[in-house]
């Protein structure tokens, strides 16, 4: 399973769930648990070792793989964030966080207009783009998203379409459910996620995490 961190088994606060918790320790026992998220490596790395979850995840939306303990992989080039970051903040007030734990993306303060930055990006010509997780807005390399960093971690692990599932809730999370073969949304997911999902859950957050491993488990999928 490839699963999403915030908003998926966390509340809106980022807290992780007790539920979600235990639903992973169910998942552990029976799959394996890739996490695939924005979050910066080390974050994802500690979540990883806190929840027993395989030590190959994907951190900063695609921009960085771990391949277990030691390697890590970089998929995208920093300078292209630092350059649109650069050209963005001659126009808008933006306001760096977390940067320091950052390897390949760069995220902001959500006080802009994302769209219509967007687009002076394209018009620009700058091989950047925009993605708001809910949680945060990222600078990111275009050719970079969760279900390209998926697709390479699928290759080199074997695992076709059919053996994967991804879970997430937020619109970066849609990459994913390109590449997997089973797709599942927390109600809590945007729209646009959900209309893509096999399964979107009844209730919101952690408890909508463990309604879908519930599911999943019931229809013999895991
Ligand atoms: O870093 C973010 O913006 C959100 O993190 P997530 O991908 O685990 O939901
Ligand atoms: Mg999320």
């Amino acid at each position: 399973m490839a699963l999403d961190i915030d908003g998926t088994i966390t509340d809106d606060q980022r807290l992780l769930h007790p539920r979600a918790v235990e639903a992973v320790g169910r998942l552990n026992s029976r799959t394996t648990v890739i996490l695939v998220s924005g979050n910066v490596h080390c974050f994802t790395r500690a979540a990883a070792v806190l929840l027993g979850t395989s030590r190959t995840f994907i951190a900063e939306n695609g921009g960085v793989i771990s391949w277990g303990e030691g390697e890590m992989e970089l998929l995208s080039d920093p300078a292209i964030c630092q350059e649109a970051y650069r050209r963005l903040k001659e126009v808008y007030p933006l306001a760096k966080k977390d940067s320091r734990y950052r390897i390949t993306d760069l995220v902001v303060e959500s006080n802009f207009e994302i769209q219509e930055a967007e687009s002076r990006l394209r018009g620009w010509g700058l091989e950047a783009d925009l993605v708001d997780s809910g949680f945060a807005v990222h600078i990111k390399d275009r050719k970079v998203d969760k279900g390209r960093a998926l697709a390479k971690v699928m290759d080199r692990l074997g695992l076709s379409q059919e053996e994967v599932a991804a879970v997430g809730d937020s619109i970066s999370d849609l990459p994913m459910f390109r590449v997997a073969g089973f797709r599942a949304a927390v109600a809590n997911g945007v729209p646009e996620l959900k209309a893509k999902a096999d399964y979107v859950s009844g209730e919101e957050f952690g408890p909508g995490f463990c309604e879908i491993v519930d599911y999943m488990v019931a229809e013999e999928m895991i």
